[in-house]
């Protein structure tokens, strides 16, 4: 190894802690990869969590030498070969054993040779990173805050049925996060449900967004206000049932059962039937008067946008899982609705295509199918223990049966100890972001695919745009750094316009 190229020293540690001493003047960063390189060609991936200083000099004589310094303000009180006395310590992990044909990649069960020395990682040392068969690109890989040019992708087909989880605090870049997930998974064979309760992703106006894609056929946009080029979002009440309801307000047992007994009784009109004997203030079958009366004014409540809601017309919903079932990406801007009709919206649109895919797995159709992802925002107000305690409704189906029917779950949330362990153990890739509140970071730690109990100041750190993976589908939790949407795509259009320049026609 080129001197130059050294970054530290092996001194010591153990199988799960390997102690660096840094080179003096190439600081080493918390969170950067490092390679230890065997004899044979074979290397192990280390990565840095904890940095201490040690020094030679004794406390007492320390804190002397900082005093002359401060109140003589002297300089030249240095100490004689500061590097040799007073150094760095990094404490790293080791994650990997990468063979020396880097394409092969397993845990390390061996120690790197003591004293080796140590350097920065290279592009070359992660090959085994290939693009696979179904790619859903992430990012670049990151070493400390320094982005190598190496994308990080997972396969799709397998990562979205297994749900995809993506926590931070507000402002660390999930939407934005989200934005290059989806641009590049407009070329692929996968239907893509986005509830977009901030009107965000589409791109209306001047923002950037998934309408610039140049394929942005493959893009539906449904909104209750469309612009050119999207598609009204008006829902016949007809096609809504009352399981549609679960998770929007709080109905009681009674009410309940009144509007199954509403829904068996009159069928597609069961809405319409309990708004007249509402009016006309008649019981019927054992109802009584004020739980049909508080049963309206509940639906009415949640069916309050007269321009979405509406008495007549086509199946929007069918056309939207039409769209989904042949690998579209389908947004639909609950912006200007309320929260309970937006998941109201969601959970019609879910229930029937979970149905269809239930059909297609009993007929043996399954897999001829694109897989489904469901983008969900702020998850907790769908997956929250407080939600699910008044009964299941389709975004917990999905969360803990949708894997089955190749359905999956990509999950936005700023928190995540309101969802139940149990669905946020089922959530295989999560894609963690920056968050600074301990106990949120504390409960993804313990939620995620690989051990990352010594990431936490490490999250907590992470700056916009930057994350780790943690998936059943990486061999390791992979520092990614996210590229910012907008610069991203103009790449991406230059690098078309590029093969379109050298194109002999
Ligand atoms: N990878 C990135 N590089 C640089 N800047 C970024 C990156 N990601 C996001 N940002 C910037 O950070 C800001 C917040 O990003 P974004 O809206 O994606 O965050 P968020 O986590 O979804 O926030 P919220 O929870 O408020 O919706 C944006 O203005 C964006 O420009």
């Amino acid at each position: 190894m080129d001197d130059n190229e050294v970054a530290g020293q092996i001194i010591g540690g153990n199988s799960s802690k390997i102690l660096v001493r840094g080179k003096f003047g190439k600081r080493l960063e918390l969170g950067d990869l490092l390679i230890a390189d065997e004899n044979n060609g074979n290397k192990i991936l280390l990565q840095v969590k904890n940095l201490e200083y040690r020094s030679q000099i004794p406390q007492e004589r320390r804190e002397l030498i900082s005093g002359l310094q401060l109140e003589h303000e002297d300089e030249s009180t240095t100490f004689i070969e500061p590097e040799l006395r007073n150094y760095i310590i990094a404490e790293a992990k080791p994650l990997l054993y990468i063979h020396n044909n880097s394409k092969n990649a397993k845990a390390p069960k061996s120690l790197p040779p003591f004293f080796k020395k140590v350097r920065r990682v290279k592009e070359e040392d992660l090959k085994f990173l290939s693009k696979p068969k179904h790619p859903l690109y992430l990012g670049e890989v990151r070493s400390g805050s320094q982005k190598l040019n190496l994308p990080v992708y997972i396969d799709y087909k397998h990562a979205i049925p297994h749900h995809i989880l993506i926590p931070a605090t507000t402002g660390r870049g999930k939407s934005n996060l989200v934005k290059v997930m989806l641009w590049n998974l407009v070329d692929e064979n996968v239907g893509i449900l986005v509830l977009d309760p901030h009107d965000e992703y589409y791109g209306r106006g001047n923002t950037k967004g998934l309408k610039d894609h140049p394929r942005h056929e493959e893009v539906l946009y449904y909104s209750p206000n469309p612009p050119r080029g999207g598609l009204e979002l008006k829902i016949n009440k007809k096609y809504l049932k009352p399981k549609h309801f679960q998770g929007t307000v709080s109905f009681t047992d009674a009410q309940w059962q009144a509007m199954h007994k509403f829904y068996k009784e009159f069928k597609d009109e069961w809405i319409i039937k309990i708004e007249e004997m509402e009016r006309i203030g008649e019981e019927i079958h054992g109802v009584k008067k004020p739980t049909i009366a508080a049963t309206n004014r509940k639906l009415n409540h949640v069916l309050s946008h007269e321009d979405v809601f509406v008495e007549n017309g086509r199946n929007v919903i069918e056309d939207i899982v039409n769209n989904l079932e042949k690998g579209k990406i389908v947004i639909i801007d609950t912006s200007q609705m309320s929260e309970e009709a937006g998941i109201l919206v969601g959970s019609a649109i879910i229930e029937n295509i979970f149905r269809r895919y239930q059909r297609y797995k009993a007929e043996g159709e399954l897999n001829k199918k694109p897989v489904i992802g469901i983008v969900v925002e702020e998850a907790p107000r769908i997956l929250g223990k407080d939600v699910l305690k008044d009964g299941q409704n389709i975004y917990a189906t999905i969360a803990r049966e949708g894997r089955k029917f190749n359905i999956g779950l990509i999950a936005i949330t700023q928190l995540v100890t309101p969802i139940p362990k149990s669905i946020l153990a089922n959530m295989n890739t999560k894609i963690i972001l920056g968050n600074e509140m301990p106990s949120e970071r504390s409960e993804i730690i313990g939620s995620s695919p690989q051990d990352l109990s010594d990431d936490d100041r490490a999250i907590a750190s992470l700056d916009k745009g930057e994350a780790i993976v943690s998936s059943i589908f990486t061999k390791f939790a992979v520092p990614i750094y996210i590229p910012l949407f907008e610069d991203y795509i103009e790449k991406d259009e230059k690098s078309d316009d590029q093969e379109y320049d050298i194109d002999p026609l």
